[in-house]
């Protein structure tokens, strides 16, 4: 089954090189005619520009065209899923639609696969997930992943088809889980980067990753998810990867809040919408995620990151 990718920017071109090094040919849409330039005639990508790519991946700006293959990964940023999916004309019956991003969309309060399934639910809603930098799966190294499908043979055919030499997916049947983890560990990573940004520690930082993993949990198990996907890759190994390392981005736009730098604007960011997304989701669930909330406000300039330790720190004392 042929596999094509929705999305050029690093992850998108990342994977389309893994995969190539298999044998694929995989074809990319970029909505951009610059970025299919560059890929089809300079063989680079603008966002992994240090990376040669070979000649078996190729671009193209016809997203029906592209979207014909078997088997679409979704890399696009999480706020621009729906409008991507809504571009593709023709019915998608049966095609593997396998999300590669990471977020809670803003309009529909749901993740990845939920946007699929609204928006194409013709198609066979997955997602991939986990700790991963498109930089070092670009440059082959060692790397896991969680493939999540609620179709199970559909999930077991994806496993194999996108499994590397250097890229090893497990599989599970809860793309909850699995999507809420990869979303929220990105509202933590925020909530760490501010935390050292503003000089206060690792203690202080490992509190936040373990209190953020409660929230992670006590979302996904709302909303139907099993305590051990969090547990796995896609939530608390994406999150020891996101909260420690300055390749992250999130973590990264954290540290500039704390420091009080400016941060580059172009850069995607994906835990400042989820924080919002997230924010409403737990309003509407009645659910208490406060260092979430905490993000959401930092993150929208309404409160300081001293003030938002502040709060952290002085709520009630409660039970682990
Ligand atoms: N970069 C990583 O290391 C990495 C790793 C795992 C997962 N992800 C996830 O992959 C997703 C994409 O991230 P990335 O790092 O590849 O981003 P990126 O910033 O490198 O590229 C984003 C791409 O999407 C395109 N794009 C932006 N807005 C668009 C729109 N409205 N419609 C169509 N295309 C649009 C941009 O032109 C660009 O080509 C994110 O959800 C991210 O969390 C990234
Ligand atoms: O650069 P970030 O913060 O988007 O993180 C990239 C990946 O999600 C890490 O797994």
């Amino acid at each position: 089954m042929s596999i094509a990718v929705l999305g050029a920017g690093a992850f998108g071109t990342a994977l389309a090189l893994s995969l190539s090094r298999e044998g694929h040919a995989v074809r990319i849409w970029a909505r951009d005619p610059e970025t299919v330039a560059s890929i089809n005639e300079a063989h680079r990508a603008p966002r992994l520009p240090d990376i040669a790519l070979p000649d078996s991946i190729t671009a193209s700006t016809d997203i029906d065209d592209v979207a014909q293959a078997g088997t679409l990964l979704l890399a696009v940023p999480m706020q621009a899923l729906h409008a991507t999916l809504a571009r593709v004309e023709a019915p998608l019956t049966g095609q593997r639609l396998v999300a590669c991003c990471k977020g809670v969309d803003l309009t529909e309060l749901t993740g990845p696969t939920g946007v699929i399934a609204h928006a194409k639910p013709e198609a066979i809603p997955a997602i991939l997930t986990g700790p991963s930098f498109a930089d070092d799966i670009a440059r082959d190294l060692p790397t896991a992943l969680t493939l999540a499908c609620a179709d199970d043979a559909a999930g077991k055919a994806l496993q194999h088809q996108l499994s590397t030499g250097a890229l090893r997916l497990y599989r599970t049947t809860d793309t909850i889980g699995a999507e809420l983890g990869g979303a929220l560990k990105n509202v933590i990573a925020i909530a760490c980067g501010a935390c050292i940004g503003e000089g206060l520690g690792d203690s202080a930082r490992a509190a936040l990753m373990t209190r953020g993993f409660a929230e992670m949990t006590r979302l996904a198990a709302k909303l139907g998810a099993k305590p051990e996907t969090l547990a796995g890759l896609s939530g608390l190994g994406d999150l020891a990867l996101t909260c420690t390392s300055e390749l992250s981005r999130n973590y990264r736009f954290g540290l500039a809040l704390g420091r009080g730098e400016v941060f580059d604007a172009s850069l995607t960011v994906e835990g400042v919408k989820t924080a919002e997304a997230v924010r409403r989701l737990a309003e509407r669930l009645e659910i208490d995620l406060p260092i979430c909330a905490m993000v959401h406000e930092v993150g929208a300039r309404d409160t300081s990151v001293a003030e938002a330790i502040r709060y952290l720190l002085n709520r009630p004392l409660k039970e682990e």
